[in-house]
């Protein structure tokens, strides 16, 4: 078996330069779609469908496009002439048709383009040792005559030819013809045409079959250009066949060695295994930081319209451009592409370092969130990449990994992937299940209405106005945004609490469940207006971040929450019950009550200017402090059973009852409420 296959012959260099040059520039390229590639499609394309693929190349750059054998069929040779009859082709465009070393091909090839300004005639005849034995059955002298023949008919036609003719020549099957020969046809055919370094012609060599590796296309380059006859009045120009899967290797690597044009496909589409693929070629460049001389940034457009002419896909995991390439599923991808993202976006870096990811997705118009995409291999990094770049939910580093869990048990139950509309449910549930308190809209309702009653004055520090866009964050029962909105501005409520978004609802206001620290806005409000939640939000930097995305440049945000002291008497009566009971487990203070101080410095290190961040005792009526603690600190005491609760409940009250209750005035709740009032600044 292994003697039927011959190894491929390697080439004897006395030196070899190729192996120490770097690719500084782009070679021209040379689109050979509407030729090779149509001649290897099952129905290959009719002339609609050719100008349509014709023009798709032209958008995305190509400057030499071949665009028939034209005298293979009548389609061919009609396609030619619509391309000039209807001036389609672009001044800066020069097409070239493939003709074979027959006197009446030439004739009628030449015929096909009659009118054009410019062409490429490229002339072929195969020269391999087997083509001339048993295809041709001619000696040597007799194939460069062949060649030479062809040239002299070339010549005749041109000069009868209107326009400007570029002469290119092919000794077919190089890659299997011996290196001396291919330089005795060839020599003889740039001695025949005669071309001047101010006239080029084009010397094609290609690997008509890959059976070599791809350094010894290039050996065979180097070695063709160091010898060929008026090197400067000649472009050297490869044709990669795909055969053993290395064209573009082949390609680059013959660019190495000399070659100065390119010819290929887009995808590589073409015979057998197919062409050179000059979309992965002109990336290659690209990411390298040479221009491509291609629109890459155009190409997602050009191949959609490409692929649906000759009814193709791209492949999934295409180099550059398939729809997989910049997503990653494994976890710890994930987390280096996260961690390399955000770095990027923190140190405003211009050169791209992002592990895992070739080239910036941006710039073929691919979006940064699908660089991540969950199932069961994903890790917290990714989990929480998603939320951020689809929701724009800093999810905080103490639930990464709950979620993470959380995320992959669902994935490995049902199998596949989840997607980012998935993992935000799931988290939300998961903050739910997180929420200290529970609310009750109707009892809420009964005992608390002093909430936004007591808040109207920070509505006139909102001062909202006609047909501004404000969100009320934490809107509860929806008062505060009923009132906002009777001044004419266009009210957006959200609350974490379901019961309390429907009461808001119900009033007729624009509500939905949603936490502080999960806000999917992003430069929609006037203002932020908040009354009585922030000081529930645990993680208040994150609420901040949040808050300022959903501000447009110029936002203000204006609050009222607990501030430092709130409820100072509650939470120490609560707190001495609990170290009295030691069955009923530590004390957990839910709260967050920060100083004017301390929350004007989150602000501003958030990027808002602060008017003011001002602490206000107000002791607040409550009709009793029973209602009080079921309301706002049902949370602290969920674990307990009924008894220990009411043990509790009435053991607070006796605390309190000394300092905040009197005859004449009923139960007062020591307040203290942080006022803030800010403003986005435009970074
Ligand atoms: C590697 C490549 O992609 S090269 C391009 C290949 N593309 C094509 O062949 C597509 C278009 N081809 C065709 O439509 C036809 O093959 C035609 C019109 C060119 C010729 O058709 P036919 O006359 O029917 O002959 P056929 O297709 O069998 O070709 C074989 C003949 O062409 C000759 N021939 C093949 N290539 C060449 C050439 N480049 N120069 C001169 N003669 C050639 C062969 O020696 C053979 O001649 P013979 O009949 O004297 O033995
Ligand atoms: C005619 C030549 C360039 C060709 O298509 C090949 O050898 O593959």
């Amino acid at each position: 078996m292994y003697t039927k296959y011959r190894p491929y012959p390697a080439v004897t260099m006395e030196k070899r330069a190729w192996a120490d040059n770097t690719a500084d520039v782009a070679p021209v390229w040379a689109s050979t779609d509407l030729r090779d590639g149509n001649q290897a499609l099952k129905n290959p394309m009719d002339i609609p469908r050719k100008v349509a693929y014709f023009q798709a190349l032209v958008d995305f750059g190509f400057k030499e496009i071949e665009i028939a054998y034209p005298s293979a069929s009548q389609t061919e040779f009609d396609f030619c002439r619509t391309l000039i009859e209807d001036g389609m082709i672009p001044d800066d465009v020069t097409v070239g048709v493939l003709v074979p070393a027959i006197e009446r091909h030439i004739v009628r090839s030449f015929e096909a383009l009659r009118g054009a300004k410019r062409i490429i005639f490229h002339l072929y005849n195969p020269t391999a040792a087997n083509q001339r034995d048993v295809v041709f059955r001619r000696t040597e002298e007799a194939i460069i005559g062949l060649a030479v023949q062809g040239v002299a008919w070339v010549r005749r036609e041109a000069e009868r030819f209107g326009g400007e003719v570029v002469f290119e020549y092919s000794p077919e099957s190089f890659s299997q013809t011996e290196l001396p020969f291919a330089l005795a046809v060839s020599n003889a055919v740039i001695d025949a045409w005669g071309p001047t370094p101010q006239s080029p012609m084009i010397l094609n060599l290609p690997n008509t079959l890959e059976a070599g590796s791809p350094n010894i296309y290039a050996d065979r380059i180097e070695w063709m250009g160091e010898r060929i006859a008026q090197r400067e009045s000649v472009v050297i120009s490869v044709h990669p066949h795909n055969d053993r899967g290395c064209a573009v290797a082949s390609a680059e690597l013959a660019v190495l060695a000399g070659a100065q044009r390119v010819e290929g496909t887009m995808l590589g589409n073409g015979e057998r295994a197919g062409n050179a693929d000059l979309v992965t070629m002109a990336f290659n460049y690209y990411a390298q930081g040479v221009d491509p001389r291609l629109n890459v940034g155009k190409v997602d457009d050009v191949l959609s319209r490409i692929t649906a002419i000759i009814g193709t896909e791209v492949a999934e995991r295409h180099p550059y451009v398939g729809a997989m390439i910049y997503s990653a599923f494994s976890g710890t991808h994930q987390d280096a592409i996260k961690k390399g993202m955000e770095h990027r976006r923190a140190n405003n870096t211009h050169t791209w370092e992002v592990p895992y990811l070739a080239i910036d997705p941006a710039d073929i118009g691919r979006a940064y969130k699908d660089a991540v995409r969950i199932n069961s291999q994903s890790g917290k990094g990714g989990v929480a990449y998603v939320l951020k770049a689809c929701y724009g939910i800093e999810v905080p580093a103490s639930e990464q990994t709950a979620l993470a869990d959380a995320v992959k048990k669902r994935s490995e139950a049902r199998g596949g992937e989840i997607g980012a509309d998935e993992v935000r449910a799931i988290y939300e549930q998961m903050a739910q299940r997180a929420e200290a308190n529970s609310w009750n809209a109707a009892q809420y309702a009964r005992h608390a209405g002093f909430v936004s009653a007591l808040a109207l004055p920070v509505v006139e520090l909102l001062s909202p106005r006609e047909g501004e866009r404000i969100l009320d964050l934490g809107c509860g029962e929806g008062s505060l945004a009923v009132e906002i909105q009777k001044r004419g501005a266009d009210v957006v409520a959200v609350d974490l609490n379901a019961d309390m978004v429907e009461s808001a609802r119900a009033k007729g206001i624009d509500a939905y469940v949603m936490s502080a620290t999960r806000l999917p806005f992003e430069r929609r409000f006037d203002a932020v207006f908040s009354n009585a939640v922030l000081h529930w939000v645990t993680e208040p930097r994150t609420a901040v971040r949040q808050i300022r995305r959903a501000l447009k440049p110029g936002g203000r945000f204006v609050a009222e929450f607990g501030g430092h002291g709130n409820a100072a008497q509650v939470v120490e009566a609560m707190r001495m019950v609990f170290e009295r009971h030691p069955e009923f487990g530590p004390f957990e203070n839910p709260w967050y009550f920060p100083t004017g101080a301390e929350y004007r410095a989150l602000l501003e290190s958030e990027g808002f200017r602060v008017a003011s961040a001002e602490l206000i005792a107000r002791p607040t009526p409550v009709d009793d402090i029973a209602h009080w603690l079921d309301l706002f600190a049902n949370g602290i005491v969920a674990h307990l059973e009924s008894a220990q609760l009411s043990c509790f409940k009435q053991e607070v009250r006796t605390r309190l009852e000394p300092t905040l209750y009197t005859a004449s005035e009923g139960w007062h709740v020591d307040y203290v409420r942080l006022k803030v009032k800010a403003v986005k600044e435009n970074l």
